[in-house]
This record gives C-alpha cells, sequence and structure tokens, in this order.
C-alpha cells in the first residue's frame, strides 16, 4: 500500500458536496463546502506533484456529497477491480461511479460484492500482495468479507477479517484504515488502542515496525490525525495541525508534506486516504 503512487482516482468537493446537508452527511460544524473544495484542491495539487497521474471521476451535481471519498466504493488488485457495496446507505449509487469509470479506463472487473453484503475500501489493509486484512464493523459485514475471499482467492489472495470496537457509535465513519496507516512494507502508523488485537499480533508477527500517532492529537482531529497518504515508502501526504504524529514519522525516516483540511477531512470524517482509490502503484 506504500509503493510508488503511479495512478489514483479522485472526485472534485465542487459539485459533489455543494449544498450537502451537515446532520445528513453526520458531518460537522466545520464544513463549508467552498473551503472544502479549495482545500480538495490542495490535497489533489500535493498528488499531482509526486507524478502521480489523476483520474477523475465526472464533477457532477448529484448530491453525493461522500462520493469525494474514493477510497471507499471500490478495491484495486493485480488482476482488476472489485466493486464494493456500501455499509452507509446514503452511499449506495457511489460504485456504479467508479464501475462506469473503469469501463471508461478499460480496467477490468475482476467481481462485485453484492447482495447482502458489504465492504468499504476503507475497511480494506493489504499487508503483503497477497494477504489482505479486512475490519469487520458498522461499514463492513461478515457476508462482505466471504464474497471478498471468494473473489480474491482465485487470485492467490488470502483474506482475514478482525473485529472493530463500535467507538463513537453507528452514524460515525471508524473504518479498520482509521487506525493504522502503511507507511511502507515494513512501516506503519498505527492507534494501537483502538486495532484489533490480533491484527496487531499479525503485524508483529510479520516484523512489520509500528509508529504511534500521538493519542491527544487523534482524539482532537476525530482521527484524522492517523490518515495518512504514502506515495511512495516513507513519502507522506498528512492533514496539517498535528505536529507530535508529523514528528513521529519524521523521526521513523518520513517526509510528511500537509495539506489545511479542517473543513473538509475533519468536518467530514474523512482525510487523504480515504479521499484517494489508487489504481496502480509500481
Ligand atoms: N476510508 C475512509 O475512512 N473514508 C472516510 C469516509 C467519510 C464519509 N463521510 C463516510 O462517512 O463514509
Amino acid at each position: 500500500m506504500a509503493a510508488p503512487l503511479l495512478r489514483v482516482l479522485m472526485r472534485s468537493a465542487r459539485g459533489a458536496m455543494r449544498g450537502a446537508d451537515r446532520a445528513k452527511w453526520h458531518y460537522g460544524p466545520g464544513f463549508d463546502h467552498s473551503r472544502a473544495a479549495a482545500q480538495h484542491d490542495g490535497l489533489a495539487a500535493l498528488v499531482a506533484e509526486t507524478g502521480a497521474e489523476i483520474e477523475w471521476l465526472d464533477d457532477g451535481d448529484d448530491g453525493l456529497a461522500d462520493s469525494v471519498f474514493t477510497h471507499d466504493p471500490s478495491l484495486m488488485t493485480e488482476a482488476g477491480a472489485v466493486i464494493l457495496s456500501m455499509g452507509k446507505p446514503l452511499r449506495r449509487d457511489e460504485p456504479a461511479l467508479h464501475e462506469a469509470a473503469y469501463r471508461r479506463l478499460g480496467i477490468p472487473i475482476l467481481g462485485r460484492v453484492e447482495g447482502a453484503g458489504q465492504v468499504e475500501g476503507g475497511d480494506c489493509v493489504w499487508v503483503d500482495r497477497n494477504t489482505l486484512a479486512v475490519g469487520r464493523g458498522v461499514r463492513t459485514n461478515q457476508k462482505g468479507i466471504q464474497q471478498l475471499a471468494n473473489i480474491l482467492g482465485p487470485i492467490g489472495v488470502s483474506v482475514f477479517g478482525y473485529d472493530l470496537p463500535l467507538w463513537q457509535g453507528e452514524e460515525a465513519c471508524l473504518h479498520l484504515m482509521s487506525v493504522i496507516s502503511p507507511l511502507a512494507d515494513d512501516l506503519a502508523l498505527v492507534h494501537s488502542p483502538l486495532l484489533p488485537a490480533p491484527f496487531w499480533q499479525m503485524l508483529k508477527a510479520r516484523g512489520i515496525e509500528l509508529v504511534e500517532g500521538d493519542p491527544e492529537e487523534f482524539a482532537k482531529s476525530l482521527g484524522l490525525s492517523l490518515n495518512v497518504l504514502p506515495t511512495a515508502p516513507h513519502e507522506v501526504i498528512a492533514v496539517a495541525g498535528f505536529p507530535k504524529t508529523k514528528a513521529a514519522m519524521e523521526a521513523a525516516g518520513c517526509t510528511v508534506k500537509t495539506f489545511e483540511a479542517d473543513a473538509l477531512c475533519i468536518a467530514c470524517e474523512g482525510g487523504p486516504t480515504c479521499l484517494t482509490r489508487p489504481i496502480l502503484r509500481r
């Protein structure tokens, strides 16, 4: 998940988030449409600076405010995309946007999570190229994890499900990726108090070094201090304003670029990882 990022799917906040009702979407008081759109531009500029090619979903005024969080409606594998099925009912129409984009881009569709199955991309963490950890919680259920295992088994990928806590309730967003961000093959930023213990044990057994994010910054940011996007091993993009977590990553050998994101990420419960769906890493 931290190999050099070559191609990524994103959606501007300009059309999608226009007129979004805070209460309906569970956004905080800091949400502001025009500032969120400008802050999204700031993230896109940092991503483009790395040389990664951004594939844009159409900037439609379709009222799908959360569709800017492109990490969640699909998952990419070496054999093609998996179209997922959202646990948050308001996000139900987003996987079709991703499927249309992959068809336009000529990327094969490997399979779909469907029916009673639910999996969101934010719950999926590649531990290595043959091992996928999936958080089971309010967004992802066992039926979805089983479907994913059936789709990925034939391409040699083992899928392991781990229970997540409820934390701030079923309306809030806690994904497995809310409590871990890979920084390199053998390095990850974590908030260990909310990590499923057997997942933590698996990471330790594989010799993955865990950098602890600052717990106060995690609480203050509603977890967004931890949501950092690796654009290459040891090179990451993070939300501005969390110096202790940034310093912990730097002490582990990372270069950290930041962007202002109070109106976009803190208010809407999704960070730079959630705002990007990597399509190709080298
Ligand atoms: N992967 C992620 O953690 N995505 C964040 C999604 C935030 C969005 N407001 C949601 O509730 O789904």
